[in-house]
Formats: structure tokens, C-alpha cells, sequence
């Protein structure tokens, strides 16, 4: 039974002593900062939250008298902490009626029980043993209670499953870089599929007993490679709640990890966390490369973005409790154990391994060395010695088993091999250590061998440089370069590959003879290192990162474009008489194909754009209504309008609005004058460069602009080769062109100035209303697309707030990094006559042929040579017209809906998220036609006056509306 000082652990010692103004002052401030909580609001070192006591856990001591200062210490409140991990720090034996708590063993224990200061904690987890009845279930609740853990009661067989089998068998192996297993495959993946059954089951276990502690406010932090679907559950039981998340081993690279037959799963429930930790940088990197790859999501320096979403990820090293350990050294059982050992190991140098017995601790590797060592040196022989602790894990694996008899084989080998009748080289323990004795072994040895294949840190590096300071004879660290740990304290240690057993031996020789100032030299740096970044640093830094994260991302919500008022869009939609739908094509209604056919972000979604079926009824009951005039306005070419939306009435705007037509009719084009086309060569041949150089992307060559694609490529790769093409581009080909590069998700495309949605989009609607009998003021405008920023000015054209005042021609370009771009500017201006048709304010324009259609279509090689024809217009008849858009508009804030589709930030004022989302608003539309649609609209005619937006005066000219100025 753990003795009662133990309980300290967990909740350590008083908090530091401050002076109680300073307590106020925090106080007064967190008020400040969140009224209604009392300081729960995020920040760094936030601590102070509600003024409680934690006496029923049995965390602070309760009944006897606090001095004064204690008292104000148990005032200043620390932030609850539930820490959630699969093991808790006891593992539980009945005894009798009682329960036997002892200390757990492993890294993940350690570094936690380090953590004392700033945090209430509580601990959630499995006691290690099964307990079917309730009566023991509440008495070992009981026991647990007074040490500040709560138990998840799982039975044997969810423990076999879920922790035997897809934890320890699946998870680990596959995280530290062995394959999954092999033998038998049509069985493993069998008893996979249920191992992840029971695996999702403990972890529901897990969330609701986190959920049953819970109080608002409280940060929840899970842990590890057992709990990946817990931040998911606890999630959907409060999406408010704080949710981190830390991962103790290597996460690998994506390559081994998407050989994980449930990966997405996996990665969509942790990415549901705030903040997500990793020892290292490297795995982190790992992380956020399988989540692009795997998942196509999006990964920024910051962390995971999922259509606006951002999961933040980032490296949290983790360190031990030093002091713990300095402080142990001079306690006497610790010192007289010392004495003992020096006694024991007197005239010998000695070596040490301390290692759960886990095949990723490279015991056997390490063992193979020492034996290498003594061969190639027989002057060591009976000189050195080597003791290791192979601490007894996860003993019902069958892999571990036979890891039991392989080492045990090549320890009996060698010491036969190598011993003699008064001593034996390998000292071999299976058990664990009381932490006295380990103490006095970390201090009293030589050299330690860590030598571990893979390991996320490997806190028994830090614990050895930690006892290593007080004796005069610093130890070496020999430290495999696959540990976490080789990052931190690589520098000081000797770093060895543990595959290689060669350089092990090379390494042993080296540490035994290192020169004494070296080793100083050596330790002086790890121990700095072990000093300075403790558990309660750690651990302080994630928390601390964790609340921040969450004000972050409510800061961000409050930019956050709002979602579309489905009733109120379609309700206006219904009460209004004459309407206008601008909508998108990709990515706004194209059909995504999934499932088997579609498995990752980088296989061709489709051959061809296809609207999603789900419109197709809408549309047709849309596009039957005289009264809703449908646009479909598109970056696509004018075939793929023509084949997804030919047999609709509707009105089409291919190539960003620059080619139009109604589906009845013919194309025209919008654009008002010859588009210079001059850059396009060399542009091409920077395309194909980089076409050559990034697998799997595309160029796609349009009438009006040119589009490197990178959709199906390795989307990072993509990322960084579209980031060398600007580079490329702006310095070369485009250096003076008059062109703009627009720069998607996936793609860089380069168009002439003036090529854009916006643009064009007065000289669609002039046509529009042109060639339409259109007896009706425009009363209702829907504008809705996955349109790229450039595009963006489409929603503001409408935008009742800014009433045809719109700078067409700002020059101020915002570049990536936020700073402003004057030669895009100086470019733009230059090519200003191009859309000097638009200049005109409250006015619109509009071109057109006489025939109708403009372009000859037929092509001879390059399209440019085609459209060239644009340069060539002697046989095109212009006509201008110029509309005043008051006329024909009567919209105000309450009938305009600019609604931006998958994006996260947008100038519209609305968004959907999905295509399903927008399917649905369209069938809902559609479904406001109760009675046939020619009946359904009688409003008032064109010739009435409306004056909601102030100044409507109209009149109708026979077949066309004719502009009047305002006033007349
Ligand atoms: O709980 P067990 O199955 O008995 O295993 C013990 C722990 O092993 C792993 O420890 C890791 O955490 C350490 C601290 O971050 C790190 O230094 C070490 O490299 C890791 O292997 C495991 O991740 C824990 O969950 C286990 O509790
Ligand atoms: O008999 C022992 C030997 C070691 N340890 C502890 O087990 C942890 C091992 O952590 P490490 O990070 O090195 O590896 P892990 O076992 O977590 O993979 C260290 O804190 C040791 O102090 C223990 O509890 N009992």
C-alpha cells in the first residue's frame, strides 16, 4: 500500500508564496477578462478560476488548521485538469476487502506525477484490473478518490481487445515503425476489425466518465496513442468543452501510417481536439503530413485547417520532475544504498540499461553489443559489467512473451560465454524498482545504454542525467539517435544507431574511456537541459497553449463569415417576384465521388465536372419559372458548361464571365475590347516546367487564362512548387505583362487584367435584361459560389451597401504575406482601358455583336492562336449600350444574399460548407413552387415605382430597358 505522503504526488507541494495583493490584482483582472466565470477565459498562466477547494478528492489535506498563507493559497484557485490516460498512476490489487494501490511503472506515469504545481488535477483511468462487482468497483472508486483518480471500469475482454490487441498489437508496433502484423493476414484483419470495435467502445467509457467529472471551464487533456477517439466523443457530448490532446510515442511517417487499414477515422476524431501535442517536431511533421495526404485537408505552419477549422499542432518535449530525483540523493536510504552498490561494483566499471521489456527498447541490439564489446576486448572482460532492469510490460502479448525468452537466451549465453565462477557480466532483473534503488543506479553507474529502436522520449535519460550531478564522476549517456530524448539532450550524450551494432560496440569503448573533463562537459549541458525543462514546464506550456488556442478560435469565429439563413433566404425567395441565381459550377454543385472508386484527395475525382445529382430537379423547376433567371458563372470552358447545363433554360457564363450565353442561344463574348494575350508562351513554358517537375498535375489551357492545376498531386509538394512557380513567374514571364495570377487551393492560374467574375458581371446582367422581355424589377438576388478571392468582387457588386459605388479599380493588391503588392497595382492600372467600359459609375455596360456570336470556335493548334481573333476585329460589328442598374434593381439588405460555398473567409455575407448544403437550400427553393409557376408570379409591372432603395424611376422601351437619369 502506498504510504499517505504518496498522494502528495499528484498534488504536490504548496503552491509558491505570493503576496496576496498580487492575488487580488490576478483576480480583479481574469474578472475583468471573463466576467460571468470568475477568470476562466484563456491566457497564459491563466490559473486562477473559481474559488473551491478540492478537499472531497482528498487532493489538499484537509481538517487541520492552515496558517494563513496556506489559506490564501487554497484561495487562489488553480484551473481544473482532468487528465485522461489509459493507465492511472496506481494500478490496483485486491486485497481482501481493500485494495493494494501501487505505483504504475513507465514514462508516461513519471512525467505526470511531475506535474504539481498551478493545475487541480484529476487523474481518469483504468486501474489496470478488472472488476466485476460493484461492491469492489465502489470501494476501489473509494481508495482511488483519496489519491485524486477516478477509475474507467473496463472488463476483461474489452481489455483483451481494446488494449492487448488493438493498442499494444496494432497502434504501438505501427507508431515506433514495425509493420502491422503479418502472420496470418485474413485472420489479423478479422480480429482487427473487432479489436477497433472494442477500441471505440473503451474509448466511449473513457468519455463518459470524463463527462460525469466535467465541470464547465475545465480543460481536458488526454493522452496517448489509446485514447485517439476520445477528443471526438467528448466533443459531441460538449463541443465547448477544452479538449488537448497528447500523443507520448513517434508518430511515423505518413508512409507507414496510411498502412493502417482505419486511418481516417483515427485522424478525423483526434483532429476534433483544440490542440494537439507531440514530443518532437519531426512527429508532429509526420502528423500533419498524414492528415494532407490521407485526408486532403489543408497543413499550415500553425497546425490542421478543415474547411475553416484549425486544429492546432505543435511539439510540447516533454521532461521529468528533476528536484524529485536531486532530492532522493540525499535522503539516506538513498545514499546507503549508494555505498552498498559502490561496494558491491568496487574496481569495476559498470553499465546500465533500465527498460520496460518492449521491443522497441533495442534490448537484445544492446545486449549483442556488450557482447561484441567483451570479444573485441578482452582486457574489459571481468572489468565491466552490465546491469539491466527489464521492467515487466504488457505480459499478455504474445509478441512480448517470446521477447521474454529472446533475451533471457542471449543473456544466459553471454554470461556463459563471458563469466566466470566469481563473476557474471550481465546482471539481468526482471522486475521493477522500488524508486530508492533506482535512484542509487542511476548515481553509482558508469555509462547508461539507451538504446531503444524507437521511442517517443525516453525519460530514463533524463533521469539518469539528473542523478548524475552529485557524485564527482559524471556518467555518459549513450543514447540511441531513434529516442525523442536524442533531440534534447543529443548534444551532450554519445548518439548511436541501435541497428548498428558495430558503432554500439564503437560507442561502449568510447564512454568507458571518456576523459573526465569531457564527461563534465557533457553533463554540464544535458543537465541544464534536465533542470530547465521539467514535467511542470511541460506541462504549464500545453495547458497554457490549450486555453489560448480555444480563445484563438473564438476570436476567429467572430470574423468568421455567417452561415446562409436557410428560412429567411427561401422566404424572401418566395415572396419576391422576379429573381436573379448566380451560382458557381465547381466546387459549389459538382458531384464529389467517394467510396471505393475515390479513396484519397490526390485520385481524379472526375473526368469530367458533373453537376451533383441532387440539383437536377431544382434546377429544371428553377430554370421553368419565367419570372428566376438562372446564371451559371464559371472559370470553366465553355464545352463543360455546355454539356453539364444544355439541356436547362438557363443563362451560361463560361471562362470567369468573359463568354456568354443562354442556352437557347449562341456564345458572345463579354469582354469589351482585345484581351492582350502576349504572355502566354512563356508563361506555358513555366507551366510545363513545372508540370514535368510535380507529378500528377495538370495545365489547363482556357480562351482566357492559363491554369497550372496541382489537385491530384502530393498536395505539400504541390504547396511548395506553386510557391517556387510565383517566384518564377514574377520575376520572368509576367514581370511587365498586364496580367493577374490567382492563386486557389490548388492551383495558380494567370489571366489578363480585367478577367474576372466581377468584372464581368454588369455586362452579363446588361445582356441579360437586353435580350429579355423583362416587364419586372429585380427583386430578390442570390449570388452564390466557390469563387477564388479575385472573383469576390461578384458579392459586392450587388451589395445594397455599397449601391453601385463600387471601386472597380482598386489598385491595392494584397500579396500572400499581407503586404501590399504596388506592381500588381501599377499592372492593373495599366491595363485599366480594358475594362474601361465599367468606368462609368451607376452605370452598366454592355457588348455584344451584332450576330451574337463572336468567336469562331473552331481551332487550329494553341487556342491562343484562336484567340488572337480577339485582336482581329474588323469583322465584328460593336454595339454599345449602357443600362442604368437602378432601373432594373430594387434589392436591399433584406433581398440580396452574397453566400460563399466551402470557404473560410469570403466577402460574401453568407456561407454554406458543403455542396450538400447548397443542394439543399435549392431544393428547398424549388419546393416554394406549391402551384404551377405561371401562376405564381403577378407582381407589379416594370413601370410602377418602387423607391426602397430610393431611386427607382422606370420605364419600359418596347423589347429593352432603356436608361433614364435619375430624377426624370
Ligand atoms: O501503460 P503501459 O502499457 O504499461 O506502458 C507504459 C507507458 O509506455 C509508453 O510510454 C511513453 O511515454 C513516455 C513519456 O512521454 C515516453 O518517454 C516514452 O518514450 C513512451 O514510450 C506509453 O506511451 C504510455 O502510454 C504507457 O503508459
Ligand atoms: O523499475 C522501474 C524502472 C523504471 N521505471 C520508470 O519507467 C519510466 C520509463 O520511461 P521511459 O520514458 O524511459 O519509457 P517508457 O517505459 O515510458 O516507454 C521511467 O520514468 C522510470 O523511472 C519504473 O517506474 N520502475
Amino acid at each position: 500500500m502506498l504510504g499517505h505522503s504518496w498522494s502528495c504526488l499528484l498534488q504536490g507541494p504548496p503552491l509558491d508564496v505570493e503576496p496576496y495583493m498580487q492575488e487580488l490584482d490576478l483576480i480583479k483582472l481574469l474578472k475583468l477578462l471573463s466576467p460571468n466565470e470568475g477568470g476562466g477565459g484563456g491566457g497564459r498562466r491563466e490559473g486562477v478560476r473559481r474559488v473551491e477547494s478540492y478537499e472531497s478528492s482528498g487532493n489538499l489535506s484537509s481538517g487541520q488548521q492552515q496558517p494563513q498563507q496556506l489559506q490564501q493559497q487554497q484561495q487562489r484557485v488553480a484551473q481544473r485538469l482532468l487528465v485522461v490516460a489509459n493507465r492511472l498512476p496506481v494500478s490496483a490489487i485486491r486485497d481482501g476487502d481493500g485494495w493494494d494501490l501501487k505505483l504504475s511503472a513507465g514514462g508516461l506515469v513519471s512525467a505526470l506525477l511531475g506535474v504539481k504545481q498551478n493545475f487541480e488535477t484529476r487523474w481518469i483511468g483504468w486501474a489496470g484490473v478488472n472488476v466485476p462487482d460493484e461492491e469492489g468497483r465502489a470501494s476501489l472508486t473509494e481508495a482511488l478518490a483519496l489519491k485524486g483518480c477516478v477509475p474507467v471500469f473496463l472488463d476483461e475482454d474489452t481489455v483483451d481487445q481494446y488494449y492487448n490487441g488493438y493498442c499494444n498489437n496494432v497502434l504501438w508496433p505501427l507508431f515506433h515503425y514495425i509493420g502491422l502484423p503479418q502472420e496470418d493476414r485474413l485472420a489479423a484483419t478479422r480480429s482487427m476489425d473487432s479489436q477497433f470495435n472494442a477500441y471505440k467502445h473503451a474509448n466511449q467509457l473513457f468519455a463518459q466518465v470524463v463527462f460525469s467529472q466535467y465541470q464547465e471551464g475545465d480543460v481536458v487533456w488526454c493522452h496517448d496513442y489509446h485514447l485517439m477517439c476520445l477528443p471526438k466523443f467528448l466533443k459531441d457530448l460538449d463541443s465547448h468543452m477544452k479538449v488537448g490532446w497528447f500523443l507520448h510515442t513517434p508518430f511515423p511517417s505518413s508512409e507507414i501510417y496510411r498502412t493502417l487499414p482505419l486511418r481516417s477515422e483515427l485522424l478525423k476524431a483526434v483532429l476534433t481536439a483544440d490542440l494537439i501535442g507531440f514530443h518532437t517536431y519531426d512527429y508532429a511533421r509526420h502528423f500533419v503530413s498524414a492528415c494532407t495526404r490521407i485526408l486532403g485537408l489543408e497543413g499550415t505552419p500553425e497546425g490542421v485547417e478543415d474547411h475553416g477549422k484549425l486544429t492546432r499542432v505543435s511539439a510540447f518535449p516533454i521532461g521529468i520532475d528533476p528536484d524529485r530525483f536531486i532530492q532522493a540523493l540525499e535522503t539516506d536510504q538513498v545514499k546507503l544504498h549508494i555505498k552498498e552498490l559502490r561496494r558491491f561494483f568496487a574496481g569495476r566499471k559498470v553499465m546500465l540499461g533500465v527498460d520496460r521489456l518492449d521491443m522497441i527498447k533495442g534490448i537484445p541490439q544492446k545486449l549483442l553489443a556488450f557482447e561484441m564489446f567483451l570479444e573485441k576486448h578482452p582486457e574489459w572482460q571481468e572489468n565491466v559489467l552490465l546491469v539491466q532492469i527489464a521492467v515487466p510490460t504488457r505480459t499478455d502479448v504474445p509478441e512480448y512473451q517470446r521477447l521474454t525468452s529472446q533475451v533471457h537466451e542471449i543473456v544466459g549465453r553471454i554470461n556463459g560465454r563471458f563469466g566466470s565462477v566469481t563473476f557474471v557480466p550481465i546482471h539481468h532483473l526482471d522486475r521493477s524498482l522500488a524508486f530508492h534503488e533506482l535512484c542509487a543506479l542511476y548515481a553509482s553507474t558508469d555509462v547508461v545504454l539507451v538504446t531503444s529502436l524507437r521511442d517517443g522520449m525516453n525519460l530514463v535519460s533524463y533521469e539518469y542525467v539528473a542523478c548524475q550531478n552529485s557524485k564527482k564522476t559524471e556518467g555518459v549517456l549513450v543514447l540511441s539517435e531513434f529516442s525523442g530524448a536524442a533531440q534534447s539532450l543529443g548534444a551532450g550524450a554519445l548518439l548511436v544507431n541501435p541497428w548498428n551494432i558495430r558503432e554500439m560496440c564503437g560507442a561502449i569503448e568510447v564512454a568507458l574511456n571518456m576523459p573526465e573533463n569531457e564527461r563534465k562537459e557533457r553533463q554540464r549541458h544535458n543537465f541544464t537541459h534536465v533542470t530547465t525543462h521539467t514535467a511542470q514546464a511541460w506541462a504549464d506550456t500545453f495547458v497554457s497553449e490549450l486555453n489560448d488556442t480555444v480563445v484563438e478560435a473564438e476570436l476567429r469565429t467572430l470574423h468568421t463569415v455567417l452561415h446562409l439563413p436557410l428560412e429567411t433566404a427561401v422566404g424572401r425567395f418566395r415572396e419576391s417576384k422576379n429573381r436573379l441565381l448566380i451560382l458557381g459550377f465547381n466546387a459549389t454543385i459538382t458531384a464529389q465521388v467517394e467510396g471505393p472508386r475515390r479513396r484519397g484527395p490526390d485520385q481524379i475525382m472526375e473526368m469530367n465536372l458533373q453537376l451533383h445529382p441532387g440539383m437536377r430537379d431544382s434546377l429544371a423547376t428553377l430554370c421553368a419559372d419565367p419570372n428566376t433567371i438562372l446564371v451559371i458563372l464559371s472559370g470553366s470552358e465553355r464545352t463543360v458548361l455546355d454539356e453539364a447545363f444544355g439541356d436547362y433554360s438557363m443563362w451560361l457564363a463560361a471562362e470567369n464571365g468573359m463568354f456568354l450565353r443562354h442556352t437557347h442561344g449562341e456564345w458572345m463574348t463579354t469582354m469589351p475590347e482585345p484581351l492582350n494575350m502576349d504572355w502566354v508562351e512563356s508563361v506555358q513554358l513555366v507551366f510545363d516546367y513545372f508540370c514535368e517537375r510535380t507529378p500528377r498535375s495538370f495545365v489547363e489551357t482556357r480562351e482566357t487564362s492559363l491554369v497550372w492545376n496541382y489537385k491530384y498531386a502530393d498536395g505539400e509538394f504541390g504547396r511548395v512548387q506553386a510557391r517556387n512557380m510565383l517566384q518564377h513567374l514574377w520575376t520572368g514571364p509576367i514581370s511587365n505583362a498586364a496580367v493577374d495570377v490567382v492563386q486557389g487551393s490548388k492551383s495558380v492560374e494567370v489571366r489578363p487584367v480585367g478577367v474576372s467574375k466581377g468584372a464581368a458581371i454588369d455586362r452579363i446582367i446588361a445582356e441579360i435584361i437586353r435580350s429579355k422581355d423583362m416587364r419586372l424589377q429585380i427583386d430578390y438576388v442570390m449570388c452564390m459560389g466557390h469563387f477564388l478571392s479575385k472573383d469576390e468582387d461578384v458579392y459586392t457588386y450587388f451589395d445594397p451597401k455599397l449601391p453601385f459605388e463600387r471601386d472597380r479599380h482598386s489598385s491595392t493588391h494584397l500579396t500572400t504575406n499581407g503586404k501590399l503588392d504596388k506592381a500588381a497595382g501599377d499592372r492593373r492600372l495599366a491595363a485599366k482601358s480594358c475594362d474601361r467600359y465599367l468606368a462609368k459609375s451607376n452605370k452598366m455596360a454592355v457588348v455584344r455583336t451584332k450576330s451574337g456570336s463572336l468567336l469562331s470556335p473552331e481551332s487550329n493548334g494553341s487556342p491562343y492562336t484562336r484567340s488572337n481573333s480577339f485582336t482581329d476585329r474588323k469583322n465584328i460589328d460593336w454595339e454599345t449600350m449602357e443600362l442604368d442598374s437602378s432601373v432594373v434593381m430594387n434589392i436591399s439588405a433584406d433581398t440580396y444574399f452574397s453566400c460563399a460555398v466551402g470557404r473560410k473567409s469570403s466577402a460574401a455575407r453568407y456561407s454554406l460548407s458543403s455542396t450538400e448544403e447548397v443542394v439543399d437550400f435549392f431544393q428547398a427553393l424549388a419546393n416554394t413552387y406549391s402551384k404551377p409557376v405561371s401562376e405564381a408570379n403577378s407582381g407589379p409591372p416594370l413601370h410602377s415605382s418602387s423607391a426602397s432603395m430610393g431611386l427607382h424611376v422606370l420605364q419600359a422601351a418596347g423589347d429593352q430597358l432603356c436608361p433614364l437619369q435619375c430624377g426624370t
